[in-house]
């Protein structure tokens, strides 16, 4: 099969297109080789991405040693810690939708043959997965790898952190600026994604899951020399997909191979089975619309309640961080313990040429056999404040294979027999919301309290902060959904000042907007459809019982039909302030109010709502 690359590089007509090549540096010899874009995020402006920058021309010297012809670009990347709790987060989801139209933009106007993604934090990897599954080229992926853990002396004992603990630090009512400064020095000591299951990490691991990177992507530190090879080797192996596919025909190491229903189903036992960021679910289902997959939220609840919990990472698990989760063998553990378990779809194509079955066993460091396996999981943090990628080589004294109380489990000796997300119905979310159950305190398993409702995040924190929200209270956020903030800013703050002044595991939250992943207690989010859009959320009154059953999947509010009639009726009379925030002012820019109006509800993956896009289309040729 031709090269994609042949339309801009053949033939008499693209002399001049040639020329152009030419003054990028692409020598006359290289023509006819296959181009490999490279989508690079680096940026100064976050710590999982400070350190790409000469990634990119590592990665594009080992291409050109491969015989590809490599093309570096870049793309936005935007730091959720530091957007988080202001109106910055509503930058946050809609940067996923700008970040995968820059790669379609890049690789369809210059015709590439194929992609490496250097991508690493929230909106990054799930950006690039979209955009790969829509161009449906050859990729392959490499993250900068996690961020170390901290440590720090607090009130007598040495603490192992992340950077989530600064807001308990910082925020409890008796914190000393001294330990405010500690935290702050310690929290985040080398670049990388921070260090906890957030939804950098979580994604970076089920791109490792779904075989669209090598093992030890998710969980190799973005410090260690370790990772160098996997640059390298992900380097080299785009250029061997690109003749694959062009020169050999073999279409399975494309996107959509790879990110087929099974590939899916894969990924969400993964997710399922780490405690991922209820952010995955969000990511998956853009994903799955752009891998033209008919894949739904049932299909996460149906996966949820049938795959165990088999490994606990902060903010689910106390002191236990990413790298401890490599020790004990990373994303490869988790594959192989699964497929024991017979929960896992061994023969979907990946990256690699080859069903992750074929290759899980060679890297399962429980057979003593796999000296290369048990060589790549000793790959340690080094302990020392670094911006550098491949800074240092420590290598963990031994490894964990402690299968029945390590930090990953087998099925036999699992955290818990259901997932760690769960996804809850009722008349409050006809059409979904969604809980990371494995951060849930049992005690708030089953809950009913009564609602305090508030329009904005800011009102909630204030409303945390002035102490009206007691235990047995449920904070309900709304209108910060998808289409309501717009942009359905993560909801960390509130959550974490909830914990801060000791109502973490008293009193639960409820919204249309989402979650960190750093997020735990009952955090319910993804609530669809929103405020918004005319959802019952956008109907709650204070003091309204609500009732929270995970076992059950459920989510109810205690309210009567006919009451909750009589407010449709009264809120719909509104005419146009119906269904919007009573007293809110916001700067809500062009770019943001475009997100919101064309965004899908949660439970759709909060992409391009397309069917609306279809209507507007006929709608505008009417008019
Ligand atoms: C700041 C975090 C930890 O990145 C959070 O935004 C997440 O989604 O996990
Ligand atoms: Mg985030």
């Amino acid at each position: 099969m031709k090269l994609r690359s042949d339309r801009v590089t053949v033939g008499p007509m693209n002399t001049g297109v040639r020329a152009l090549w030419r003054a990028t540096g692409t020598a006359p010899e290289e023509f006819g080789r296959p181009i490999i874009g490279i989508a690079n995020s680096f940026t100064e402006m976050v710590p999982g991405h400070v350190h790409l920058q000469a990634l990119g021309r590592l990665v594009a010297k080992e291409i050109r040693a491969a015989g590809g012809v490599p093309k570096e670009f870049n793309t936005i990347a935007v730091d959720d810690g530091i957007a988080m709790g202001h109106e910055g987060m509503m930058y946050s989801l809609p940067s996923r939708e700008i970040i995968a139209d820059a790669v379609e933009y890049m690789a369809n106007a210059h015709a590439v043959d194929a992609l490496i993604c250097l991508s690493n934090c929230d909106k990054i990897t799930p950006a690039m997965l979209m955009a790969a599954n829509r161009l449906n080229i050859p990729t392959i992926f490499v993250s900068g790898g996690p961020m170390e853990s901290g440590k720090f002396d607090y009130r007598g004992k040495t603490r192992r952190i992340d950077a989530i603990d600064t807001i308990y630090v910082a925020g409890a009512p008796d914190a000393t600026q001294a330990e405010i400064d500690a935290v702050e020095e310690s929290a985040c000591p080398t670049c990388g994604s921070c260090a906890l299951m957030g939804t950098a990490n979580s994604m970076n691991c089920l791109t490792e899951a779904l075989g669209l990177a090598l093992p030890g992507n998710g969980t190799i530190v973005a410090t260690h020399t370790d990772r160098e090879d996997l640059f390298r080797k992900a380097a080299h192996r785009i250029v061997g997909m690109a003749h694959a596919y062009y020169r050999d025909g073999d279409d399975s190491v494309l996107p959509r191979a790879i990110c087929s229903r099974e590939g899916l189903e894969n990924a969400v036992r993964m997710t399922m089975a780490i405690g991922g960021s209820t952010n995955t679910i969000l990511h998956l289902l853009a994903v799955a619309q752009e891998s033209g997959v008919d894949f739904t939220i049932d299909d996460f609840d149906r996966i949820s309640r049938e795959t165990p919990c088999l490994c606990k990472v902060s903010p689910s698990a106390h002191e236990v961080f990413i790298e401890d989760m490599h020790r004990a063998g990373g994303v490869m553990a988790v594959v192989s313990e699964l497929l024991k378990a017979g929960l896992y779809n061994r023969d979907n194509p990946t990256a690699l040429g080859k069903p992750v079955a074929e290759y899980a066993a060679e890297w399962d460091i429980t057979d003593p056999a796999n000296d290369e396996a048990r060589r790549l999981f000793s790959a340690g943090p080094g302990g020392i404040r670094s911006i550098r990628a491949f800074s240092q080589s420590s290598r963990f004294r031994e490894l964990d294979t402690d299968r029945a109380t390590g930090v990953i489990r087998d099925a036999d000796h699992a955290f818990t027999a259901e997932g760690g997300l769960a996804v809850l119905r009722g008349n409050l979310a006809p059409d979904s919301c969604v809980v990371k159950s494995a951060g849930v305190p049992e005690n708030l398993w089953q809950f009913r309290g009564t609602a305090i409702v508030s329009e904005s995040m800011e009102e909630a924190l204030e409303k945390i902060r002035n102490g009206t929200v007691q235990a047995g209270h449920v904070v309900v956020i709304r209108h910060e959904g998808p289409r309501g903030g717009p942009g359905m800013r993560e909801m960390l703050t509130p959550t974490g000042m909830l914990k801060a002044v000791g109502l973490g595991d008293k009193a639960a939250l409820i919204t249309d907007g989402r979650f960190s992943g750093a997020t735990s207690g009952l955090s319910v989010g993804h609530v669809s459809p929103e405020a918004a859009s005319g959802g019952v959320i956008g109907l709650v009154e204070d003091g309204d019982p609500i009732e929270f059953d995970i076992p059950n999947r459920r989510v109810h509010l205690d309210v009567s039909d006919e009451e909750l009639d009589r407010r449709r009726a009264e809120m719909n009379a509104r005419g146009d302030k119906a269904w919007r925030p009573v007293n809110r002012v916001r700067q809500v820019s062009t770019s943001l109010r475009i997100f919101g109006l064309m965004a899908a509800s949660a439970d759709k993956g909060g992409a391009r709502d397309t069917e609306k896009l279809d209507r507007l289309e006929r709608a505008a040729i009417k008019a």
